[in-house]
């Protein structure tokens, strides 16, 4: 399997107008993406990690300017692409969304196997036979009976309809589905079930993932790197089992020590403070108010410090260089 560049986000941008200000939810992320990687972005709620995910496909609400920076998809800056263009060689067919709330994702008045097969009626033109065809394989790839095509979303499960829509992204074969805190609706045993189907999934078709969600259980089993985000940046980008066992940016360290594990002695540690506001952001590092280590560098934005390969850290305790 091939293990290249997928995808390359440069600087991207997006910001929403409101009654207040602009809010400033996504402000300069980069990240790279391989092939049949999958990518974990984690971070407290309001760090801008859905409007990261809506800035990739473009599935943007109105109050929204139009994201700037590069998003390039195997080489190709597809943020450069018009709209129409996007929706013809992009969305669904190369790049698919798996959102949280499943059930706002289906039609509830259309079957579920019409709908599972429709990304290939519209954007392949399949007739309806073929298309059909494959939905039931998706189907069994998510772990669906086929006959339950037939059936309407209010006769699924939370968790069946979950795998409904996942059975959607993956119909048209994508090299890429993002998922949006895509089991947090669901019990912890759903949960793990569906973990196993991406696994899978991975393994057998060498698809990449950008999983977003501010749960650091669930994004152990899937994560082959992290991207720790805070205030519309990302602070840590690492690979798993290093973000996990030695994180090294400041929140890293603390957000790791604030997960409980079963039969620890210590009780977890909350971390006392809260994010900054996304309108008019603070100057410098956006984690100074909260973080025990800061010091005057602080107050200037920090570089993104090269740790080892692929391992990036923005912080000025990481940093050798001078601002
Ligand atoms: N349509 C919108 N208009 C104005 N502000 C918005 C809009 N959508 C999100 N925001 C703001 O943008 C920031 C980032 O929100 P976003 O939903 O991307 O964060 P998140 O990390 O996904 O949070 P959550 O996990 O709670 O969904 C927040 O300050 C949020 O209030």
């Amino acid at each position: 399997m091939s293990s290249g560049s997928l995808m390359e986000i440069e600087e991207l941008r997006l910001r929403y107008r409101t009654e207040d200000g602009e809010v400033f939810a996504v402000d300069g992320v980069n990240l790279e993406l391989r092939r049949n990687e999958a990518l974990v972005v984690l971070g407290e709620s309001g760090c801008g990690k859905s409007s990261l995910a809506k800035a990739l496909l473009r599935t943007l609400p109105r109050n929204a300017y139009p994201p700037s920076g590069q998003v390039r998809l195997a080489g190709e800056n597809v943020l450069a692409l018009s709209e129409e263009q996007f929706r013809r060689q992009i969305r669904w067919t190369r790049m698919a969304l798996v959102m949280q709330a499943a059930m706002n994702a289906l039609n509830p008045v259309v079957r579920v196997g019409e709908q599972v097969a429709e990304p290939l009626r519209i954007h392949r033109r399949w007739s309806k036979h073929r298309a059909m065809q494959r939905a039931a394989e998706a189907f069994e790839e998510v772990g669906i009976a086929p006959d339950f095509l037939q059936r309407y979303p209010h006769e699924l499960s939370g968790g069946m309809r979950q795998r409904a829509v996942l059975a959607m992204a993956l119909v048209t074969e994508p090299d890429l589905i993002i998922l949006d805190e895509p089991t947090s609706a669901l019990d912890v045993l759903t949960q793990a079930s569906i973990m196993n189907v991406l696994k899978r999934i991975k393994n057998e078709r060498g698809t990449s993932f950008i999983l977003i969600t501010h749960d650091v259980a669930t994004s152990s089993e899937l994560a082959d790197r992290v991207a720790l985000m805070y205030a519309g940046r990302i602070v840590e980008v690492a690979d798993a089992e290093l973000f996990f066992t030695r994180p090294a940016h400041p929140y890293s360290q603390m957000l790791m020590a604030s997960v409980p594990h079963l039969r620890q002695k210590e009780h977890p540690k909350s971390i006392p403070g809260r994010p900054p506001s996304l309108i008019d952001p603070p100057s410098g590092c956006r984690f100074a108010d909260r973080c025990p280590k800061r010091f005057a560098r602080c107050s200037a934005d920090p570089p993104a410090a090269n740790l080892r390969p692929r391992h990036w850290v923005n912080c000025w305790l990481h940093s050798r260089g001078d601002s």
